[in-house]
């Protein structure tokens, strides 16, 4: 839908009219359509003024409309005939004017923008990449190296910095419509040829070719396997070497190619799954928009060790006064340092003076008594966290919340030790906090809503994708990622080196392999609770310690390592060896290649060549199986999910949609088929045992994920 007005006489106003973001859905197409061509007939109106109502200009083509048959008129003719009319056209940008909004926008032949308006091409995000027109008319408008870096990366600029690009022709401070008339006004009866993009040539870069190759080598190396930044380098380029209309051709070739790819389906399925996760449901049916969070003015971190630290980083930042509690006077010192760092390192980088004002570092918990709200970060020990929970009930408000840090301890067990059950939560960040964008908000048996929507607005406050999540062991993340990790060590076990296993990773897509994260996480975490759960203890062999541990298989791998002090990167060594304690770069280790020998000669197993298919079919279909298995037990509210903390916690690349989407776009049959045969070969790990629900979904002929939700009862997915 699109607006028509006259306004001033002899301006026609169009506003796109489609909330929330007025995207160019097919009747807002056909409505700009119809509104350009009465406003080029109109012979009273002597220019024309686009804008998007709610002071949003446009958010783009109607990504919905994407996985249905596409139908109305198509934005490039549309743009086109904009561009050509004999009448000067001039966007209004308040708000966000991205991805086919802002191709709408060049083709205008002035834009004006509000101080406060976003712009930019983020197709690339969605898989895509700019196929109206913006591989074309951006590098003629901003040159090549500055489109090239916007197309690839998708980033959104200020209105700001547009200016300073060439983007826009004007900043206002004040109403971007009423400044864009007043523009109008002023160019009637100028020639327009200089403002029609498509017929200039490229702003001029010497060694177009080099700035390209330089371009591609880059996004190949930054988003390895993905095909919608490459594609958007070849679209570049071609502005830069062929004419406006043999440049178009190539990137409508281009857009084909993407346009059909399961790449784009994951990008956008990721998209539409960020947003569903943040509309929350309880298995009671509390929700999102039916529950009131609480204000959160001041908090309270217990322990500041990395989580702890990053946590308060993160608070402050979002201007919440914290109390931060030590235990004794030395760590409080360190992590006061750390924490002030850190602070002082980001507003640096921003321009602005570090809030340290917000931060009281303190030994005494009576310092907490009037927060909204505690963080238990400490140690990973139940009997530590209820007697961090105990005391704090004796000094903290009756109504003041108690939220844990716990990455997999019993959220009711903790809560039940304190006199406030229903405002007890988990809130499970990832290290570093300050930096890693996912939250788990677990809710316990006895968790009020009221408690969880106040830790999904302080999350999302401070800048997290949260999701909620039931208490089991290990929560969502941690429970599946056990048993990749178990996996990966079993490969290594069977013939398989830890380059190997990391390097299929890396091809399939994530930013690291699994050994080289867990070097730099650090190899004593898991040791330590591994002790703590009962699977090492001091009835083991330390000579030749079992491969059968609580009546599974289990691999000793890690622990050895461990015993030898290769703790990953803080010391020097783990799976790779280091430079020096603390560097990052991950060299092979011969070491590492003795040590599995003489352990598989120990054992007397006799390796075998892995391929990577197997790495990527064990490590990634042994995550959806266990997925299945927490929808099973309702404590994921859908698939979607349970990606969006693969995709926002795990590095799970998001051109795979994360583990749920890519079950479902490999087939649940072939899945399931794979898994019935590695669980036939590895009889000792039942978590390669199909699920349940895994094999009715097949019974049921593998719908696609979208419709998981008619076939299983407890979904509460928006899917
Ligand atoms: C030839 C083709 C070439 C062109 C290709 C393109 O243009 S590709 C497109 C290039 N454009 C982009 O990639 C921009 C994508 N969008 C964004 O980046 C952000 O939404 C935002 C910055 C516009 C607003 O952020 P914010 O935090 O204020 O709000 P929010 O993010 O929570 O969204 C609110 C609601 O709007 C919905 N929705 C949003 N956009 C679209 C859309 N284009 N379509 C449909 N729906 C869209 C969103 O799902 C949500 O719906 P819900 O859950 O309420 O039912």
């Amino acid at each position: 839908m699109a607006r028509y007005t006259r306004v001033k006489g002899s301006i026609a106003l169009i506003t796109l009219t489609n909330p929330p973001v007025n995207a160019l859905s097919a009747a807002v197409r056909r409505g700009i359509v119809e509104s350009v061509s009465r406003a080029l007939k109109d012979e009273q109106v002597k220019a024309v003024v686009f804008c998007g109502e709610n002071e949003k200009f446009c958010g783009g083509a109607d990504i919905k409309e994407f996985s249905g048959s596409v139908s109305g008129p198509p934005l490039v003719p549309m743009i086109h005939s904009m561009e050509a009319g004999e009448k000067p056209m001039v966007a209004a940008i308040e708000g966000v004017a991205l991805g086919g909004g802002l191709e709408l926008a060049l083709g205008c032949h002035y834009r004006v923008a509000n101080t406060k308006a976003r712009l930019g091409l983020p197709e690339v995000t969605l898989g895509l990449l700019p196929a109206a027109g913006g591989t074309q008319r951006l590098p003629r408008l901003i040159g090549i190296p500055a489109a090239l870096e916007l197309i690839t990366t998708g980033r959104h600029v200020s209105a700001q910095e547009a200016l300073q690009l060439g983007m826009v022709d004007q900043v206002t401070e004040g109403n971007a419509v009423q400044a864009a008339m007043e523009l109008a006004l002023s160019v009637i009866g100028h020639p327009l040829n200089p403002c029609r993009l498509s017929l200039r040539a490229p702003v001029w870069a010497p060694d177009v070719d080099g700035v390209c190759d330089a371009a591609l080598a880059q996004v190949k190396q930054r988003s390895r396997g993905v095909m919608a930044p490459v594609a958007c380098v070849q679209a570049v380029r071609a502005a830069a070497m062929l004419p406006y209309g043999k440049g178009m051709e190539r990137e409508r070739q281009l857009m084909d190619t993407l346009f059909r790819s399961g790449q784009a389906q994951a990008m956008q399925y990721a998209f539409f799954a960020q947003r569903n996760a943040g509309k929350w449901i309880l298995p009671n049916r509390a929700q999102w928009n039916n529950t009131k969070a609480r204000e959160v003015q001041r908090a309270g971190v217990i322990g500041l060790g990395t989580m702890g630290q990053g946590i308060a980083v993160s608070l402050v930042k979002a201007g919440i006064s914290v109390v931060a509690i030590e235990t004794d006077t030395k760590q409080l010192e360190w992590g006061k340092k750390a924490v002030t760092a850190m602070l002082q390192r980001d507003a640096q980088r921003r321009g602005v003076s570090p809030p340290l004002h917000l931060l009281t570092f303190t030994l005494s918990f009576h310092q907490l008594r009037d927060v909204d709200l505690v963080i238990e970060a400490v140690f990973e020990d139940m009997n530590l966290k209820k007697r961090v929970f105990s005391d704090l009930c004796k000094v903290l408000r009756v109504n003041a919340l108690i939220c844990t840090n716990t990455s997999g301890l019993n959220v009711d067990e903790l809560a039940a030790v304190t006199d406030r059950q229903p405002l007890v939560v988990g809130m499970h960040f990832f290290a570093p906090a300050h930096v890693m964008k996912l939250l788990e908000v677990v809710y316990g048996s006895r968790s009020s809503p009221e408690a969880v929507a106040t830790a999904m607005a302080l999350g999302k406050r401070i800048g997290k994708v949260c999701v909620t999540v039931g208490n089991c062991s290990g929560f969502v993340g941690n429970r599946m990622l056990k048993l990749y990790l178990d996996q990966s060590v079993y490969l290594l076990e069977e013939g398989a080196t830890p380059e190997q296993v990391d390097q299929a990773l890396e091809e399939f897509g994530f930013a690291m392999g699994i050994f080289k994260v867990g070097d730099l996480s650090g190899l004593d975490v898991g040791w330590r609770v591994r002790k703590a759960s009962g699977l090492i203890g001091p009835d083991v062999d330390p000579v030749k310690p079992s491969r059968w541990r609580l009546g599974r298989r289990y691999c000793p791998l890690p622990d050895m390592l461990c015993q030898q002090g290769r703790f990953g990167q803080k010391t020097g060594r783990g799976w790779y060896l280091y430079d020096s304690p603390g560097s990052k770069e991950a060299k092979s280790d011969p070491e590492i290649q003795n040590f599995l020998e003489d352990y598989r000669r120990k054992y007397g197993i006799i390796p075998r060549r892995i391929t990577s298919q197997e790495v990527i079919e064990r490590c990634a279909f042994i995550l959806a199986n266990e997925g299945f298995r927490i929808l099973e037990d309702g404590i994921a509210a859908g698939p979607e999910h349970i990606d969006v903390i693969y995709l926002f916690g795990y590095g799970w690349p998001r051109h795979r949609g994360g583990p749920m989407f890519y079950a479902s776009q490999v087939g649940l049959s072939v899945v399931l088929e794979k898994l019935e045969h590695y669980h036939r070969v590895h009889p000792d790990v039942p978590s390669l045992e199909p699920s349940r629900l895994l094999r009715r979904l097949v019974a049921e002929g593998s719908p696609p994920i979208q419709q998981w939700k008619s076939h299983i009862k407890n979904l509460r997915s928006h899917l």
